[in-house]
This record gives C-alpha cells, structure tokens and sequence, in this order.
C-alpha cells in the first residue's frame, strides 16, 4: 500500500511509522527462542528485592516492562545490576524499602499494581506516574485496600487512577482487606507479593462477581512458596499470606508462553511447524493453555523434551472459549479466529477494557477495518468468517495489538502495521524474532 489517501482511508493518521508485515510464501519451519515470562520476572524482582539477602535472576526478560520494574526498584533502595561474569542475568540486593521517588509505570500492569504495596512499606511518600494510556487502566481496589491498611493515598487527577502518592511505613500494620478484583488479578497478586512483610501478614479476600487470569494469582502463590513464605490459600477467593522473611533465591525465568503465542499461531494460520524450546512441564503461565487450545482450532502440538511444536494445515477452525484464565493471549487467538472456518465466540475477557487498551474494542475496529466480521459482547467478542484484505492495523501502544497485525500480514497481503516497536513492552526484538521464522522456513 502507498500514497497517503490510501492510509488515510484507512484510518492511519500518519503520526506513527508504518511495518510492512511480510508474508508467508511457503509453510513454516522453524525453531524460535522466545525471551523470559514478563510475569516471572517481574514477580522474581519483586520477591529478591524484599529478600533477607542478594539473590540472581537467570535469563530474565529484559524488555520495557521490566526494566521498568528494575528502574522503579532502584528508586526505592534496591540494587539491581547486570552480573558481569554473567551476561543477562540480574543480581539483587535488598536494602531497606526507601521512599521519596517517582516511580515511571509506563503501561506496565505489573509496576502500577505490584509496587503501590511495596511502596507502602516506606517511611517517605512515593509517587506513581505512567504513559497517557496508563492513566485510564484501573487502580482503584488497590489504592482503597492500602488505604484500609493505614497508609496514606492521594491522587492527583481522577480518584482510582494515575498519578497517585502513596505514604505508608510504620502505619501500615498489614490485616485483612476486601478487594474486588474482577478488574484485574495483578491488585491481589500485588498485595500478596508484599504480604510477608507488613508485622502482621496480609489476608485479601476478593468480593467481585467474576475473577479473572487465575493462574497469574497462582503463580504468585507459587513464587511466594517458593521463596519459603507460608500462603494459605485453602478458601476460594481469600489468601492470606503469613508475616516472615523471603528468602533470597537463584532463579531461572521460564520463557514467556504468552509471547511465544503469535509464532506457533503463526504455524496455525501458515501451515507449517513451528517449534519453541525451553517449553516447561508444568507451568502457573496461563500459556500453558496454548496447546490445548491449538489443537482445538486444529492444529497437532506435541511436546518431545522441553520443545513444544505446533503444526497446522493453514486453515484454522473456530471455537467457542471461556479465555478468562488466559486474557492476554486474547489478541492472539482473536488473529487465528478472524482468519478461521467458522464462528469464534471469546468468553470471560470483559477485564481486556482495562488492559493496554480497551482489547475489546480495538479487535472489533480492526477486524472490521481488515474487512472481517467482529462484535463485541458483555463479556467478550464473536468472530465470523469473511476474506480479509489489506488495512493498516493500529496497534494503540498495545504489543498484543501489534503482534494480531503481524500474525494477520502473514497470509492477507498488503497489511501493515502501525508502530510495530510497540511490541518492545514485552518483547525485545519482535520483529528480528518475527524476520528469522520467515527466513529459515
Ligand atoms: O500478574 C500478571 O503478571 C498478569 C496478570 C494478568 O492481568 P489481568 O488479570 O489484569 O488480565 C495478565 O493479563 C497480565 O498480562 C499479566
Ligand atoms: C495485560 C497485559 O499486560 P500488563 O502486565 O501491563 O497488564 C499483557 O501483557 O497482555
């Protein structure tokens, strides 16, 4: 596509650089090495920094989200420095949790929602800012559950937003505190994560209709266990985590299954295998689901070792999914089913409002700009068939967006993608990882 009529018609505004999305001219075959789990690392950050002594992450994720977190972390007293015998690991030191900064979010769930509790072990106030789209994403329940707990919040635009000032220290006693996560899981995965240190433990009880991303919260309970803090979780919806220490560990971050998403639905969608190694046996990553839902759009998966492959035959089938345990890969199984044989009925996301975007109306909009059929729902989008054909896709400062564009320009012609370096937030060279399938099919 050139001249800029033709963008313009297409909603592209011209602001932002343009991705030509290459296409598949045969099928796949290819091994991808897909970068650590966002959500491991930034919980293993988290955890080392509160620890009773140094500890190492091994080949953590190094993307924007969580050098953000590493950044954040330094501004409240922690050290956290590449190993120079290692290269890519991180080394920890804990220290006192400091106050008087001003903490960058960027578009990061996990800094906004993980660090207000950490921050509220602090004597001095820190504040809490991010980018234009972080300043929409909800905040709210964690902000009344720290002020539940003694610690002082103002915000300075709308109440439940960002930016805000947290003040907490000796106030913050810890207890119990009602929180209504069907917003998100990260507000009572970010209050565990500091639980152990508040004098008297923390217990969260959830009072919402729905909660979502399940194993996220698991795999918070499992990292906490791991690192020898008592959690009880034996009653549906309340946790309580036991005061004590965390202990210093040496941790080796799995590969992120959610962004190793788009290059087995690449498989899907081109035909093809497409293999990604390093794929755990057992796993709290909702990605972990991504095998059985592949193989119900019609793909073969078969785990040999730690490689998972995929295989597909280049026309996916629709299905119907409750994806509440797993939203994040929401976008990228949105790709596969705009491209399916028959209907796709997403179940469970209505939280995706509150992610980077609203996921929901941004799959809708560019489904229907790809010339697809999308609608959304209460809780959720149904998908039906129809040729597709060339479109700017937006991407909204959404990597998952800019990922759905990718796996779409595999096999419509002429797609590209609006600020594809967007992907960045959790991936650090998307487009290399992307560029390489291409080439060694
Ligand atoms: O705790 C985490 O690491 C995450 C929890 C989930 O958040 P929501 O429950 O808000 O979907 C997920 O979507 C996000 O990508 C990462
Ligand atoms: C929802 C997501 O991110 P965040 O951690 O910023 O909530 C995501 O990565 O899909």
């Amino acid at each position: 596509m050139t001249g800029t009529d033709t963008l313009a018609s297409h909603g592209y505004d011209g602001t932002l650089p343009l991705w030509s999305a290459p296409q598949a001219d045969r099928p796949l075959d290819a091994t991808v090495e897909v970068p650590g789990s966002k959500s491991l690392t930034n919980r293993y950050l988290v955890l080392a920094a509160l620890a009773d002594g140094p500890g190492r992450l091994r080949s953590p994720l190094r993307s924007r989200d969580s050098l953000l977190m590493a950044q954040a972390l330094r501004g409240l007293g922690i050290g956290v420095a590449d190993d120079p015998e290692r290269p890519g690991d991180w080394l920890v030191t804990p220290g006192p949790v400091r106050g008087g900064t001003d903490i960058d979010c960027g578009l990061a769930g996990t800094v906004m929602r993980f660090l207000p509790p950490v921050a509220a072990l602090a004597e001095e106030p820190v504040r809490f800012d991010g980018d234009p789209g972080a300043r929409v994403r909800p905040m709210g329940p964690v902000l009344t559950a720290l002020r539940d707990l003694g610690a002082e919040v103002v915000e300075e635009g709308e109440p439940g937003f960002l930016p805000f000032r947290v003040r907490g220290g000796e106030r913050v006693r810890g207890g119990e505190v009602e929180v209504d996560a069907s917003g998100s899981s990260q507000f009572v995965s970010g209050l565990l994560l500091a639980g152990a240190r508040f004098p008297a433990g923390l217990t969260v009880r959830h009072v919402g209709a729905t909660l979502p991303s399940l194993p996220h919260i698991e795999m918070t309970v499992a990292t906490l266990r791991d690192a020898g803090v008592e959690v009880d979780d034996s009653r549906p919806g309340t946790w309580r985590v036991s005061p004590g220490p965390i202990a210093a560990r040496d941790v080796r971050v799995e590969p992120d299954l959610s962004n190793a998403a788009p290059f087995l639905c690449a498989a899907v969608v081109a035909g093809g295998t497409v293999r990604v190694p390093g794929w755990p046996a057992r796993t709290t990553q909702p990605g972990g689901l991504l095998p059985g839902i592949l193989e119900r759009m019609g793909a073969t998966c078969v785990l040999d070792g730690d490689v998972l492959s995929v295989t597909g035959n280049g026309r996916p089938v629709g299905l119907d999914l409750d994806l509440s345990a797993a939203g994040e890969i929401a976008p990228t199984i949105a790709a596969v089913a705009a491209l399916a044989e028959g209907r796709t009925v997403l179940r469970g996301i209505a939280h995706l409002r509150g992610h980077e975007t609203d996921r929901l109306a941004a799959l809708r909009t560019e489904i229907t700009r790809l010339g697809g059929r999308a609608q959304e729902t209460a809780d959720g989008l149904i998908i039906d068939p129809a040729p597709l054909y060339a479109a700017v896709v937006r991407s909204y400062a959404d990597h998952r967006m800019a990922t759905f564009g990718a796996l779409i320009g595999l096999v419509v012609p002429g797609v590209q993608v609006e600020d594809i370096a967007t992907t960045s937030k959790t991936i650090p060279d998307f487009t290399g990882l992307w560029d390489a399938m291409l080439v060694r099919s």
